[in-house]
């Protein structure tokens, strides 16, 4: 059996993609449709609320294309939380005009293929921060889930630890190289959802998410071991973009 490399977890992390009913959200009069915004902001304020105190984060944006119109990533201490989230956020009255189209439940995970040996991880404050991290507000995010393949002789799981930190090390250095430019947040999900990992990235350019991931397409830990599901990419949202993206 191949040594499973040691994970460190952070935040519990809810991807919940919705759809726009725009017929409904047409319909609707204009003072349910000022209500629905009203009580969107107060949710933002209270997100922003958890945000100031260190315990959690929510990203919002919208999504291009026909998958989904928008986003909420929510980053919080345990699945309790995330589900309340969820489950008050359903009983909106906005949430009345949007329809559920994805949804991606994960945990915030640093794995210990580049770790000094010999040290406590936790004892680092940079890891720490990792862990529980303060999203970004870039313009721009980019989702999808993968996974490691395991199939014939392109098997993740059955390779060394020596193989796969070599390959880890390739995979971190071409990451770098994107220093400032790109902030990714990989969220583990064995257990929890159909894909193995989630990957989120951040950037004020939305041309360097291909730029990024196409480098590293051929990487052979993308090249031979990546299996990769649907990618959603949008720009960034609040409150006031919101409410001018749903005038009607
Ligand atoms: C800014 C870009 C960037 C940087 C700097 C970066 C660095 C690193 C480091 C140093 C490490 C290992 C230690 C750790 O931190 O866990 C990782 C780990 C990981 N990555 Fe990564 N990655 C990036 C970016 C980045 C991208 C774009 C992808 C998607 C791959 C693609 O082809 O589309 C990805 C995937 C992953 C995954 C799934 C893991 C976990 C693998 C496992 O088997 O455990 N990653 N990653």
């Amino acid at each position: 059996m191949s040594e499973a490399a040691q994970t460190l977890e952070g935040w519990y992390a809810l991807h919940d993609f919705r759809m726009i009913d725009w017929s409904a959200w047409k319909r609707a009069s204009e003072a349910d449709r000022e209500a629905a915004l009203d009580e969107l902001h107060s949710f933002l304020s209270v997100w922003t609320g958890v945000e100031e105190r260190k315990e959690g984060s929510t990203a919002f944006y919208s999504i291009v294309g026909q998958k989904a119109d928008f986003v909420f990533m929510h980053l919080r201490e345990t699945l309790e939380e995330l589900n309340e989230l969820e489950t008050a956020f359903n009983k909106t009255r906005l949430a009345e005009y949007t329809i559920p189209v994805y949804s991606y439940v994960s945990i915030v995970e640093l794995s210990n293929y580049m770790a000094q040996p010999g040290t406590d991880p936790m004892q680092n404050p940079e890891v720490a921060a990792r862990l529980k991290p303060a999203l970004p507000k870039s313009k721009h995010i980019c989702f999808y889930p993968m996974n490691k393949r395991r199939e014939g002789s392109d098997n993740w799981y059955m390779l060394s630890m020596d193989e796969r930190k070599t390959m880890m090390r390739s995979h971190g250095m071409i990451g770098r190289s994107y220093a400032g430019r790109v902030k990714q947040i990989i969220t583990g999900s064995v257990g929890f959802d159909d894909w193995e990992w989630g990957v989120t990235l951040f950037s004020d350019d939305a041309l360097t998410f291909k730029k990024l991931v196409y480098e590293m397409r051929f990487d052979e830990v993308s090249a031979r071991y990546g299996d990769f599901g649907t990618f959603y990419v949008g720009n960034l949202l609040d409150g006031e973009k919101f409410r001018t993206m749903l005038s009607v």
